[in-house]
């Protein structure tokens, strides 16, 4: 069989080249690796006659489509979930399936998710970042309304104002979590819940009722109600007309006093000025919060001053392991469309 020539940007693991070495011929694009994204030139340069194309987050336009088909591409690749930075109609309708990565970075988001959560019930950046702003672990005398004064209390007291204490944590087993928008990082959260010992309720109405079951959750379809029960609620949508600013007063105010609040998804999902209000009022006690309405966050945004909101530079999709995936699904699929087997990815928005 003869080796086909494909050209790639993004990144592919030793083992996955090894298994495509055999029927490809692959081109490491110069720009792989570094930050500096092509010119439509560049790209049409780099990659004419090859027939497959990987890329990352390379902007890839009808123009730079046309003319590489022209000279015999049939197949675009990219490692990202969304391929946002790839004209998709256009491929489609010069018949180019374009492959791509759902769920590449789901364990990663998942996993921060919970970060956050551990974080945020256990006030862990708070007593550290505390630490650092001069309040210490309290001497016995200063320690009050704990019964057992033998116990060793890590318990933290600001100098400048002898009465005031973090509030303490709490635990996550016996907990409930209720997750919104139960799809690739939403199940992976429902999981690692599960497995902590908390109770874990979901509203997703596109799901179906065998996906709620394989990650034992209790299915809710109607937010409201669901919400009360809630300790903590964790946002997972994705952006749609219907999801933009979907969670809003009326989410907060049906959420507890003492719940807690992550967003590890998209800012757009939540309204912001709601959110700023729910927890600088506490109506709900602490937020987590990885993606901002403007990125980067302008320094005067509320948030900035609030002590009941951990923040993070949308940070949760990012691991050397998530590239791994990608890599892994596309190898397969490209694999797949040499050996002329059904391609299992296909971007179909
Ligand atoms: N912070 C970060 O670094 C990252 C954030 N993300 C974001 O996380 C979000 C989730 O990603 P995935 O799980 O991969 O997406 P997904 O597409 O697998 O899941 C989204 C879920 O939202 C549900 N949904 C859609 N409309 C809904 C509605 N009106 N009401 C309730 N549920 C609804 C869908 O049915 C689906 O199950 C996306 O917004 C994505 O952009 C993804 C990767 C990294
Ligand atoms: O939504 C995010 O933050 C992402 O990182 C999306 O992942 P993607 O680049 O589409 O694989």
């Amino acid at each position: 069989m003869e080796k086909i020539k494909v050209a790639a940007s993004m990144e592919l693991w030793p083992d996955h080249l090894k298994k495509l070495e055999p029927y490809c011929e692959i081109k490491r694009l110069p720009w792989t690796a570094t930050d500096i994204l092509p010119t439509e030139e560049e790209i049409i340069e780099e990659c004419g006659g090859c027939e497959a194309v990987l890329f990352y987050t390379d902007p890839v336009t009808e123009r730079v489509i046309r003319e590489l088909r022209e000279k015999g591409l049939r197949l675009i690749g990219c490692g990202r979930a969304t391929p946002n930075n790839i004209d998709t109609r256009a491929a489609g309708e010069m018949g180019i399936p374009v492959i791509h990565a759902p769920g590449r970075n789901a364990h990663s988001v998942a996993e921060y998710t919970v970060g956050m959560m551990l974080d945020i019930c256990k006030r862990i950046s708070f007593t550290y970042h505390g630490l650092w702003s001069g309040r210490f672990l309290a001497d016995e005398k200063d320690i009050y309304d704990v019964p057992d004064k033998k116990d060793v209390i890590w318990r933290f007291k600001d100098r400048e104002n002898p009465r005031s204490s973090y509030p303490w944590g709490i635990d996550l087993y016996g907990r409930t979590i209720g997750i919104v928008g139960l799809g690739h990082i939403g199940q992976n959260v429902a999981k690692i819940c599960a497995g902590m010992g908390m109770e874990v309720l979901a509203y997703d109405p596109f799901q179906p009722e065998e996906t709620f079951e394989s990650v034992c959750a209790k299915r809710y379809e109607d937010p409201v109600q669901m919400l009360p029960e809630c300790d903590i609620v964790s946002v997972h949508l994705s952006v749609t007309p219907e999801t933009k600013a979907m969670i809003d007063e009326e989410w907060f105010d049906a959420m507890r006093q003492d719940a807690y609040f992550i967003n590890t998804s998209r800012a757009a999902v939540v309204d912001q000025k709601s959110l700023i209000e729910a927890l600088s009022k506490k109506k709900i006690a602490f937020g987590a919060v990885d993606v901002m309405w403007d990125e980067p966050a302008p320094k005067n945004h509320p948030f900035f001053s609030m002590d009941n909101v951990l923040l993070t530079p949308h940070m949760a999709g990012i691991s050397t392991d998530s590239k791994k995936w990608a890599s892994e699904m596309i190898a397969e699929d490209l694999l797949n469309y040499i050996l002329e087997q059904p391609l299992l990815r296909v971007w179909d928005r």
